[in-house]
């Protein structure tokens, strides 16, 4: 069954489950708060350090929510990821509010671009601290809260957790406190989902590619510029968007992925096989098959960025 409104799943993918998504008042976390509610969610915390963005966003799910008629509730948390004692006390308002946590989405994050010599130490360690150390702390504050609200592990039972990196395997030129970190966070995710395993929690992790978000538009004018072209050169030939970043997360915690874990799955469209695309450049396209198109499954706002980076 193919879900209604916009859902690529059936709409009770997460039936009655209570989801935690960080960084969910913008970008790729706010779609995927949204694909939550579409997947059937009865709560949906995004959390964030931003009260006034949190709060629209909420506002535009519920809206949205309604008009697909979703029953949802959506919860704003203001919680900055890199300081343990916020992460705890937000989780404990998740907690209070939904009695649970279902699903723990670690998407907050980001970086800037700098030459690695003249990264300060201050700079290093806002970025490791919150992409690595961020996204542990919410691991840890989740496993801890879940841990006390229940004797015998109970409540970790069938938790499932979702980090948000980046293709960082041919390290991340520019951004080396990001690569570092996002590392890390990989290599977490296959420590965690083995050692968690015997309480019952999955875990894995979702590679993007260069997507089409909020998140670009931090960037310095020339790097921007760049995007698009770097996002033709990719195999699928243009950049991805937040929504098919947001459906392979809710792949990962569906039960459709229950034999999943510790698995990275890069949402790319192919950009991070670089050697075969070098590889592939010796070859001169097909005369008569024009480059493959795989068109997004929303539209979306950035519609014509996606085309021009076609050219
Ligand atoms: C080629 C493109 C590939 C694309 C791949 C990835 C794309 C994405 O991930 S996009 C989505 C992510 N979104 C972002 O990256 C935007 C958000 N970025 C940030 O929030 C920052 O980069 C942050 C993680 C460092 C956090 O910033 P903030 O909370 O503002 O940090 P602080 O005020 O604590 O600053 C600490 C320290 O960090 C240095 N610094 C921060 N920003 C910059 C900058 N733009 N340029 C140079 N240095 C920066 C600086 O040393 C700061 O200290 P002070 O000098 O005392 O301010
Ligand atoms: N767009 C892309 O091409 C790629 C993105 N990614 C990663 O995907 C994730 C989402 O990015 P995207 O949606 O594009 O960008 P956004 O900048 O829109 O999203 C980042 C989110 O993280 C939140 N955040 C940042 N720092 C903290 C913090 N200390 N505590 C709590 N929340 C925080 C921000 O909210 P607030 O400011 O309110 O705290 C914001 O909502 C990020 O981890 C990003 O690095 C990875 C590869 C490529």
């Amino acid at each position: 069954m193919v879900g209604r409104g916009s859902s690529v799943y059936a709409n009770d993918v997460l039936g009655g489950e209570v989801v935690l998504v960080t960084g969910g008042g913008s970008g790729i976390g706010l779609a995927t708060a949204w694909a939550a509610v579409a997947g059937g969610a009865a709560g949906v915390a995004i959390a964030g350090r931003k009260g006034h963005r949190l709060e629209a966003a909420a506002e535009v799910l519920v809206e949205r929510g309604e008009a697909e008629g979703y029953d949802c509730r959506i919860l704003p948390v203001v919680m900055d990821i890199r300081h343990l004692a916020s992460v705890e006390s937000g989780i404990a308002t998740v907690i209070d509010v939904f009695g649970r946590i279902d699903v723990v989405v670690n998407n907050a994050g980001g970086q800037y671009v700098s030459p690695a010599e003249d990264i300060s130490p201050k700079g290093w360690r806002a970025v490791v601290d919150t992409n690595l150390t961020g996204t542990w702390n919410v691991l840890v504050g989740v496993f801890a809260a879940l841990d006390a609200a229940a004797p015998d592990k109970a409540a970790l039972r069938g938790l499932r957790c979702v980090n948000v990196v980046a293709d960082m395997w041919a390290g991340m030129p520019h951004m080396a406190h990001s690569g570092a970190a996002r590392a890390g966070v990989v290599n977490l995710t296959h420590t965690l989902a083995v050692e968690w395993a015997r309480y019952g929690i999955r875990i894995n992790a979702v590679a993007p590619g260069i997507i089409v978000s909020s998140g670009l538009d931090s960037y310095p004018a020339p790097v921007r510029a760049a995007l698009p072209s770097i996002a033709a050169a990719c195999p699928t030939g243009r950049g991805g968007t937040e929504s098919e970043v947001a459906a392979a997360i809710i792949f990962l915690a569906s039960s459709g992925a229950s034999y999943v874990n510790g698995a990275v799955l890069r949402v790319d469209g192919g950009s991070s096989l670089r050697k075969g695309i070098e590889l592939s450049s010796f070859f001169p396209p097909h005369p008569a098959i024009p480059p493959y198109h795989s068109a997004p499954f929303l539209a979306d706002k950035y519609g014509a960025f996606i085309q021009a980076s076609r050219l």
